[in-house]
């Protein structure tokens, strides 16, 4: 098999940022993606449906002439989250959920929520009105280990949300472990999980050894090698409730490469190849199509796409560089080999 056509899939979790570097990222996901679920850590959040539609136009701009692109936004989550503002999500097709960031957990989270409990009047009305919660699930507390902050995070306020909240649509996003395979297998059919490409190819070796890899850094960080072959099985294994977000999150490498370094992997330049390349080195390309372009839609009850896109099988190196207005970024897989390339 030197081919294969899927259904035009869907990334249901991307930072695609604000100003010129839209010029770059909105194009490179529009080519290949007909949604994308658009996250709203920019600065200031996105908080509003009105600055999520104002959020969407300049989006629209950069979509190119051949493009069909619908983006999905993503509205911030805060303590001040008001009743209104959620009615008023539940009823803009254009706007799909709130997104739940532990304040100070990832990029730009400083206005995020401090207490999860404290939540529970407003994830009540989100549950009433039908409108998804969306997840980065990792404590914060300076005594909980990195690698600890997601299994952490169920425990402490995952599981107790769906069974105080069993009709509230959630999805833990960027999965990182067996502790979240395991909470979205066993929990109600409300509970999803979107999974990187980062977190299928590699493990944190992929990050320390040998030398810091700042471009494979991102939150939540790589895990063991055990935790990645949890999260393989789970792909592979055809259950629904896990399925494609990229979480393709740019910054310029100047903000990579330095003694502090931002998290996050520009992997949208090669995404559809990237989850490719895992599924047919597991000998499951069979499995792509589902993973990418059907679970999602299905989850979030939107149709499914009705165009095609095509893979062959060809050699290809992910640029090492891509330029933008604001300076250079290094992509996610920067001089590796892929093996599938959209015909
Ligand atoms: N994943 C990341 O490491 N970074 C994301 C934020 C996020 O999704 O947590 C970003 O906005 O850069
Ligand atoms: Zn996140
Ligand atoms: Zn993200």
């Amino acid at each position: 098999m030197n081919s294969i056509t899927i259904r035009r899939p869907d990334d249901w979790h991307l930072h695609l940022r604000d100003e010129t570097l839209l010029e770059t990222t909105v194009p490179h996901t529009a080519e290949v993606f007909h949604r994308a679920v658009v996250m709203p850590n920019l600065v200031p959040p996105v908080t509003t449906v009105a600055a999520a539609l104002s959020y969407r136009e300049r989006i629209m701009a950069q979509v190119g002439a051949e493009q069909r692109f619908d983006p999905r936004m993503a509205l911030y989550l805060t303590g001040e989250t008001s009743v209104e503002e959620i009615k008023k999500a539940a009823a803009e097709e254009k706007v799909i959920g709130f997104k739940l960031y532990p304040s100070g957990a990832t990029t730009n989270s400083a206005s995020g929520v401090k207490s999860v409990e404290a939540l529970a009047p407003v994830l009540e009305v989100m549950q009433a009105h039908g409108v998804p919660l969306l997840v980065h699930g990792e404590v914060t507390d300076a005594d909980i280990d990195i690698f600890d902050r997601e299994k952490v995070f169920i425990e402490r306020h995952l599981i107790p949300i769906t069974q105080q909240f069993p009709a509230l649509k959630l999805i833990l996003e960027h999965i990182t472990t067996g502790d979240a395979v395991d909470f979205v297998t066993s929990a109600h059919d409300n509970v999803a999980a979107t999974m990187t490409p980062q977190h299928l190819l590699m493990n944190r070796n992929h990050l320390l050894v040998g030398g810091v890899r700042p471009h494979n850094y991102c939150l939540p960080i790589l895990k063991r090698r055990e935790h990645q072959e949890r999260l393989q099985k789970a792909a592979l294994s055809g259950n629904p409730k896990f399925f494609l977000g990229t979480d393709s999150a740019p910054h310029v490498k100047a903000n990579k490469e330095t003694a502090c370094g931002c998290a996050g992997c520009y992997s949208a330049p090669a995404a559809i190849e990237l989850y490719a390349e895992f599924f047919s080195q597991h000998d499951a390309l069979d499995k792509l199509e589902n993973f990418s372009s059907v679970f999602g839609a299905q989850f979030y009850d939107l149709p499914l796409n009705d165009e095609y896109l095509t893979l062959t099988q060809q050699t290809w190196q992910v640029p090492e560089q891509v330029d933008t207005a604001t300076g250079p970024i290094v992509p996610y897989y920067a001089g590796e080999t892929l093996h599938w390339k959209r015909a």
